[in-house]
């Protein structure tokens, strides 16, 4: 980064995948040759090879120690530190900061990407760098919604129409997100405190009073939520790495 501030990466990786419904976490299940997880910290890596990789891990992780191994056979220039996650997403964040209290200053950057986040690009990486470096606050990769949405209300075990939301301004929150040390840090703090539905590291920041920057990011830049999105994901994939070696091959 610039201005002598560090980039650090917090990935959290502590989920159990309920929504998955697979008999390990979802980070762990296999994507193209890999595990998700190495997939997702493969390109962050590859875009950031000085930034040191947080991952906070569920206490009850079995797989991490051989993922670990792996991973650093293929980049054994990465520099990883776990620390354990929380009952929440941004409890597993803040844990992950916490862990990095004698090692980051106030302005330092902290970039947050959910390792469920597999097709995350290079550009859209540096995008979101480029967008908000000179930004007092920080912001977040976003999509601008393309569909109709609705809200609904539940009524005798069916879902029926209450509203049709205007969509105009409304955008999908994506990952990574990236904040100063110190603003992520007492805004995910304070919140938690504050007993708020944090759902993502925006939230905390928008409840401390601020405005984070929306840059627009990929639509393919999809989480993998339920079991069809994982195949989606190879495709998606598969498609990425066709689509960059035929530009390299240009
Ligand atoms: N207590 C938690 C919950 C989630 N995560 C991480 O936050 C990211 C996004 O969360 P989500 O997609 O909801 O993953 P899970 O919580 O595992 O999914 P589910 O809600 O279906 O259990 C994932 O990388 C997950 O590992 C975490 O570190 N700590
Ligand atoms: C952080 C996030 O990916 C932004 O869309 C999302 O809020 C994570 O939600 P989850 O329920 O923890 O997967």
């Amino acid at each position: 980064m610039t201005n002598n501030t560090c980039l650090w990466c917090v990935l959290p990786a502590a989920g159990i995948g309920e929504r998955m419904g697979a008999d390990l976490p979802k980070q762990y299940l296999p994507l193209l040759d890999q595990t998700l997880l190495e997939v997702t910290l493969g390109r962050i890596h590859q875009a950031f090879p000085e930034a040191y990789l947080v991952l906070p891990l569920h206490q009850e992780d079995l797989w991490w120690p051989a993922v670990e191994l792996r991973f650093l056979k293929r980049y054994p220039q990465a520099k990883l530190i776990t620390c354990f996650g929380g009952k929440e997403r941004a409890d597993s964040v803040l844990n992950g900061l916490n862990a990095l209290t004698a090692l980051a200053h106030p302005h330092d950057w902290v970039l947050v990407h959910d390792v469920a986040r597999p097709c995350i690009t290079q550009l859209d990486l540096q995008q979101l760098v480029t967008g908000v470096k000179n930004h007092l606050v920080g912001g977040l990769l976003a999509a601008p919604v393309a569909d109709t949405m609705k809200r609904g209300m539940s009524v005798n075990n069916s879902h029926q129409v209450s509203a049709t939301l205007d969509r105009n301004h409304l955008w999908h929150a994506l990952t990574p997100q990236m904040f100063r040390y110190e603003k992520l840090h007492t805004a995910l703090t304070q919140g938690l405190e504050k007993g708020l539905k944090l759902t993502d590291e925006s939230s905390a920041l928008e409840a401390a009073g601020y405005q984070p920057l929306l840059i627009p990011g990929r639509r393919d830049n999809i989480k993998i939520t339920h079991p069809e999105d994982l195949a989606l994901a190879e495709l998606l994939l598969t498609h990425q790495q066709t689509t960059t070696q035929t530009t390299r091959e240009k």
